[in-house]
């Protein structure tokens, strides 16, 4: 929900070893588009293991207010009924996506081919983030859309009627834009065709397979092509979701730079879509492994067991992994911190079109906390300091960003002094337990 309640300032302290078992909430991505897919489905969807953190919460009270039902059976089982493709009914009230990228721009993408009008808004960070990319390609289905300067929310979308498909090359790698543009397609008839130079997450790929939309994936030299059916009946479906690998990315930090510790986060996805953290931190020499590898609902899963890593070298990490990992720079530049050398993060100006501008937030906070950095647009560099070796100390400013300010509680877990974040609020948005999860592992994280 848009608007915010008091800042939460908390602070995190090196307390020695962390210890135990982690289970992270479900998967955001996945969690979103079961509510919207469900939605989209006729008949009754079943999804256990839910992400409930306030970014899903808005998205299935947005789901309800364009007619689905959506019913919390509580312990993380819900139930969508869906209305089908095309069957959106045009809410009454504004659609208040909250913190929420991923929500506002894919269920834009639902509605816009349906004969409805909706208007969005979001709190102060969403409302700042740019929505030209999503509502440029639904223009060439004929949607229109009504925002402030600059294609910024709040934003009124005027969906089309009998929308044509359209052939999209998208321009940056985003996979809300690619997500935003094949959720359209599904109510425009003939065949709607996504390009994506680089490939990212490909959760709304297998997903809306899965609900039985006809939906093609060739790799070609101009790169991934999507090509999708419009118009299809999407069959209901049981969705187990798995646990996300972007929040177990803070246990699994938290146990390479909290001195002494061993940490176990269990059944995490490992879609080679989402991994790239994990196989970064295994370059720079970080104490990381992967047990009891398996598949679970068509995704690899493995148990990550991550130890206290006291000789991490910085490394380059290439930009072609970025895609794979763009959420997970904020706390990989945490672990850097404690790495020697430096680590260069390249081809990641996307982080500045997030929650918050994300290397600038993480820069400023790491040098309040001691750490040199350097950047540009598009790069980030870190030099560690060596574990031991990072005096802590700053009062960091989170922006309204939930990984910001999870990165700098993981950061006092490794830092001489305690570290301060000023809101500790936007943590719920993706990872409602994060605390009590940190303080049963013996991280010393306190509010104010
Ligand atoms: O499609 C998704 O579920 C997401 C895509 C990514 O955003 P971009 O598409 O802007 O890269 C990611 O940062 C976000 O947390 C979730
Ligand atoms: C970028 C993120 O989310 P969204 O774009 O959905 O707000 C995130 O969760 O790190």
């Amino acid at each position: 929900m848009s608007g915010h309640g008091d800042p939460i300032p908390m602070t995190s302290r090196a307390c020695g070893a962390l210890s135990g078992e982690a289970h992270v909430p479900g998967d955001k991505s996945i969690s979103h588009r079961s509510l919207i897919l469900g939605a989209m489905a006729v008949g009754e969807t079943k999804v256990s293991g839910l992400l409930e953190g306030q970014d899903v919460l808005d998205t299935g009270r947005a789901m309800q207010a364009f007619g689905a039902g959506v019913i919390n059976h509580g312990g993380g089982n819900w139930s969508v009924h869906g209305v089908g493709v095309g069957g959106f009914a045009e809410p009454d009230q504004v659609i208040d996506c909250g913190n929420s990228g991923t929500g506002v721009r894919l269920i834009m993408g639902a509605m816009a081919t349906s004969p409805i009008t909706a208007t969005f808004t979001g709190d102060a960070s969403l409302n700042g983030r740019p929505m030209g990319r999503i509502t440029d390609p639904l223009a060439l289905f004929g949607t229109q859309s009504y925002g402030r300067k600059n294609g910024r929310l709040p934003m009124t979308i005027v969906g089309a009627q009998d929308a044509a498909p359209v052939r999209y090359t998208v321009p940056m790698p985003s996979a809300q834009v690619k997500s935003a543009v094949l959720l359209a397609g599904l109510n425009a008839a003939g065949e709607t065709v996504v390009i994506e130079k680089e490939a990212t997450r490909d959760h709304s790929e297998r997903m809306l397979t899965g609900f039985g939309a006809n939906l093609s994936v060739e790799d070609t030299s101009e790169g991934r092509v999507i090509t999708l059916q419009g118009q299809p009946e999407l069959k209901p479906q049981t969705i187990t979701v798995p646990r996300d690998p972007s929040s177990a990315a803070f246990p699994v930090c938290a146990g390479i730079v909290a001195q002494g510790s061993e940490v176990l986060v269990p059944g995490i996805g490992l879609n080679p879509t989402r991994a790239g953290l994990f196989t970064t931190l295994q370059e720079m020499g970080a104490d990381l492994t992967f047990e009891n590898m398996r598949e679970e609902g068509g995704e690899p899963v493995a148990d990550l067991r991550a130890k206290f890593s006291d000789n991490m070298k910085g490394i380059e990490v290439p930009p072609e992994r970025a895609a794979s990992m763009i959420d997970e720079y904020p706390v990989l530049s945490v672990v850097a911190a404690f790495a020697t050398g430096k680590t260069v993060m390249r081809g990641v100006k996307e982080l500045r079109v997030k929650e918050s501008d994300r290397i600038d937030a993480m820069a400023r906070g790491l040098e309040a906390c001691g750490v040199t950095i350097e950047e540009d647009e598009d790069t980030f560099i870190v030099h560690g300091m060596g574990a031991g070796g990072v005096p802590g100390g700053g009062t960091c400013a989170t922006h309204l960003d939930h990984r910001i300010a999870m990165s700098f509680m993981v950061l006092g877990l490794g830092t001489e002094k305690p570290v301060h974040i000023d809101d500790g609020g936007p943590i719920a948005t993706s990872f409602p337990i994060f605390e009590d999860l940190m303080r049963d592992l013996g991280a010393n994280i306190t509010r104010d």
